[in-house]
């Protein structure tokens, strides 16, 4: 597995996605929203993106996806897709890339839907734009990516409109146009979030398997860390736009290293997501822009210590995929101090 931060010689052939010290700001660059920002996704891989609202998640896939909106800049850093340069590419260029070779899904699929059109007709318009397939055959490659995405009855399911679908086939549904043209890469923003827990599950499961049967690299994005276990290879932790921990999920949940991600594990719903009532970590997280010394996550963090506020702090390498932003990542003081702190999660 690739670290989530690149040293030279170390970018493995396969990776489909590769995000390297991507920094964006915003209100036309009044304020920096992102800050150094690298991550990597292969292909049959799931890469989670993890942190509180505002972390700087969204950010990070639209620029990946080429649609940031006015105001919002990339300024410095490079997006890579499947080898080829694609930072500041045109809008036309984009367009080629959405629905062709990357396809998302995001958290309210209703609202990227036609209510008016039925599903067939939305999904063999993709098929027809994209895929330039006849009427016929885009029919029946409808009719085979609803059936694909689990949705029983696809003849029924095509000749609906998206009123007459829950929430969970709407959402089945956006990720057959997503996969209709067999991308690389898959973006899913908080796509299981407003989904009932059963549901979720089966969204995951639905994810996994086009990851395995297709050979998809998939980047998850969400806010709980317990989805993130359940579905991914590596996960990548956000905060104020910086990552602070990145590694495979087994060890960031086993050994999260990083006090964020410790508070992060514990806020996480658990039990196959059994748990789901709001809990927040203490406090807030800084305004895009504020102008902190050190570690953005000190005013929160109970193991603060001066050093933290002292400057600029470096990813510190911890194994050959781990990685995390402390200075106190090393101190038995603090691992001790996140052991008796040990979630729920992780004894699982
Ligand atoms: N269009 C915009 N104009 C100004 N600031 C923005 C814009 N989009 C995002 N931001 C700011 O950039 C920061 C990162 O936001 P982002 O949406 O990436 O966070 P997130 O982790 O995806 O959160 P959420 O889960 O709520 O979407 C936030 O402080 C946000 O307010």
């Amino acid at each position: 597995m690739p670290p989530s931060s690149f040293l030279p010689g170390e970018r493995p052939p396969a990776e489909v996605l590769a995000i390297a010290d991507l920094h964006v700001t915003v209100h036309s660059g009044a304020a920096t929203a992102l800050r150094g920002v690298s991550l990597g996704v292969q292909a049959g891989e799931i890469v989670g993106l993890v942190g509180e609202s505002g972390s700087g998640k969204t950010l990070t896939c639209r620029a990946a996806l080429g649609v940031l909106p006015p105001g919002v800049d990339v300024v410095q850093g490079t997006i890579t897709f499947a080898g080829e340069d694609v930072t500041g590419l045109p809008p036309r260029r984009w367009e080629r890339l959405h629905g062709s070779h990357i396809g998302a899904v995001f958290q309210d699929p209703a609202s990227y839907l036609n209510p008016n059109l039925t599903i067939g007709s939305q999904v063999t318009e993709v098929l027809r734009v994209k895929r330039g397939l006849s009427r016929k055959r885009a029919h029946a490659k409808a009719i085979e990516l609803l059936t694909a995405v689990g949705l029983h009855q696809a003849a029924r399911v095509f000749h609906q409109i998206p009123a007459e679908l829950s929430g969970g086939m709407l959402q089945r549904v956006m990720i057959a146009i997503a996969i209709s043209c067999d991308p690389e890469l898959l973006i899913a923003d908080e796509a299981t979030t407003a989904l009932d827990v059963t549901i979720q599950a089966e969204i995951i499961e639905l994810i996994k398997d086009l990851r395995d049967q297709r050979g998809l690299a998939v980047l998850f994005l969400s806010h709980d860390l317990a989805v993130i276990r359940e579905l991914c290879d590596r996960v990548v932790v956000f905060y104020a736009g910086e990552v602070v921990e990145a590694g495979p999920v087994a060890e960031i949940i086993e050994r999260p290293r990083h006090p964020y991600t410790q508070a992060l594990l514990r806020v996480a719903s658990v039990g196959d997501f059994q748990r789901r009532e709001l809990q927040v970590i203490p406090g807030q997280p800084p305004q895009v822009g504020a102008q902190i010394a050190g570690c953005k996550f000190a005013g929160r963090c109970p193991s603060a210590i001066d050093a933290c506020r002292a400057g600029d702090i470096a990813l510190t390498r911890l194994g050959p995929a781990h990685e995390a932003r402390c200075v106190r990542v090393n101190d038995p003081g603090l691992t001790a101090a996140s052991a008796a702190a040990e979630p729920e999660l992780a004894r699982r």
